[in-house]
C-alpha cells in the first residue's frame, strides 16, 4: 500500500473511532466509514484534504444527523419526481431490487450507498436514459441531468454546449450563451474562452456538465455526484446552490457519498444492499 493509503487508512480508522464516541451504532459507523473511503477513492483526493480531521468530521457528521431530527418539515409542493418499484439487472445480476423515490417540488433527496450498488443506474432511469426492468418513472416538469463522467463533446467549445442544451429548450443562441455563462460565473468559472472540452481539466468538465444540467431552470434536476474534482471552495458553493435551487421550489436528486449534507436533505435513499435509512 502506497504511503498515502496507509494514512488514509489511518484516517478512516480514526473516523471509525471518532463516531463510536458519538454513540453511533456499529451499523451507522460502519456506513459513513465506508461513503467516506468510497469518496476518496473516487475523488482521488486525500482524506485530510477532502474531510478535515476524523474529529471534525464525526462531529459535522454528528450534527448533521441530530440536527436532522430537529427541523420542522416544510410544507411539500407538488409531486415532481415519483420512481415506483423500479428493478434493474444486468445479465443474471440484480442491481436494484423494488425501489422508490418520491420527490416534490422545494425538497431534496440524497441517493447514498457503497459503489456498485446502483445509484447512477437508478438515477440513469430515472433521466430516461436507461429502461427498467419493471416499474415505473413519473417527471412532472422540465428535467436536468448531470451525468457523474462523460456528457461533454471533445471538440466542442463550452458556449457550442450551450447553445447545443439551449435549443433543446426553446432558446435562441445568443440566450442559450447568455444562460450558459451566467450559469458558469456563479460556479466562478469564465466559460467565454476559446478552449475545447477535451482540454478542459476534469472539474471544470464537471462545472460545464452542471450548467447544462441546470440551464434554463428544470423544475426536476438529477445531479450524479456532479462536484467531483471541484475544489473545496466550489464544493461548499455548490451546495449552497442546491439549496437555493430547493428554495426556488426545483425538486432535486442527488448522488453523493458526503453524509455531512444530510441534515438539510428532506429523503435519503439507500441503495446499499440490507441498508435501511440513515435519515429522512
Ligand atoms: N451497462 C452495464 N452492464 C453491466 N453491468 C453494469 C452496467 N452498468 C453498470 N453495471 C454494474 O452495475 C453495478 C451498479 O453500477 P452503478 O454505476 O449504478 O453503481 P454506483 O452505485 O453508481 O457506483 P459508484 O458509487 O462507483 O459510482 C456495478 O457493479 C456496475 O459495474
Amino acid at each position: 500500500m502506497t504511503e498515502r493509503g496507509m494514512s488514509d487508512q489511518r484516517w478512516l480508522h480514526a473516523l471509525g473511532q471518532e463516531l463510536a464516541r458519538h454513540r453511533f451504532t456499529p451499523d451507522v459507523t460502519h456506513h459513513v466509514v465506508a461513503e467516506a473511503a468510497a469518496h476518496l477513492r473516487d475523488s482521488g483526493q486525500p482524506a485530510l484534504r477532502a474531510f478535515g480531521t476524523p474529529e471534525g468530521y464525526a462531529a459535522a457528521v454528528a450534527e448533521s444527523l441530530a440536527s436532522q431530527r430537529r427541523q420542522p418539515r416544510r410544507p411539500r409542493g407538488r409531486v415532481r419526481l415519483r420512481a415506483s418499484q423500479i428493478t434493474k439487472r444486468y445479465g443474471r445480476r440484480t442491481v436494484l431490487k423494488p425501489t422508490d423515490l418520491t420527490v416534490h417540488a422545494g425538497e431534496v433527496a440524497a441517493v447514498v450507498g457503497a459503489n456498485g450498488c446502483g445509484k447512477s443506474t437508478f438515477l440513469r432511469i430515472c433521466a430516461g436514459l436507461l429502461s427498467p426492468d419493471s416499474g415505473e418513472v413519473l417527471v412532472d416538469g422540465l428535467l436536468g441531468y448531470c451525468p457523474q463522467e462523460g456528457g461533454t463533446y471533445d471538440f466542442l467549445l463550452p458556449e457550442e454546449h450551450f447553445v447545443l442544451v439551449g435549443a433543446g429548450r426553446g432558446f435562441d443562441r445568443g440566450r442559450s450563451r447568455q444562460l450558459g455563462r451566467g450559469g458558469a460565473a456563479t460556479l466562478h468559472w469564465d466559460a467565454a474562452g476559446d478552449v475545447q472540452a477535451r482540454h478542459l481539466s476534469g472539474g471544470t468538465r464537471q462545472k460545464l456538465n452542471l450548467v447544462m444540467a441546470t440551464l434554463g431552470d428544470p423544475d426536476v434536476l438529477l445531479l450524479d455526484e456532479p462536484y467531483q474534482g471541484f475544489d473545496r471552495g466550489t464544493y461548499l458553493d455548490f451546495w449552497q446552490h442546491v439549496w437555493r435551487w430547493r428554495d426556488e421550489g426545483r425538486a432535486i436528486v442527488v448522488v453523493t457519498h458526503l453524509l455531512n449534507q444530510l441534515d438539510q436533505v428532506d429523503h435519503v435513499l439507500d441503495l446499499t444492499p440490507g441498508a435501511r435509512e440513515v435519515a429522512a
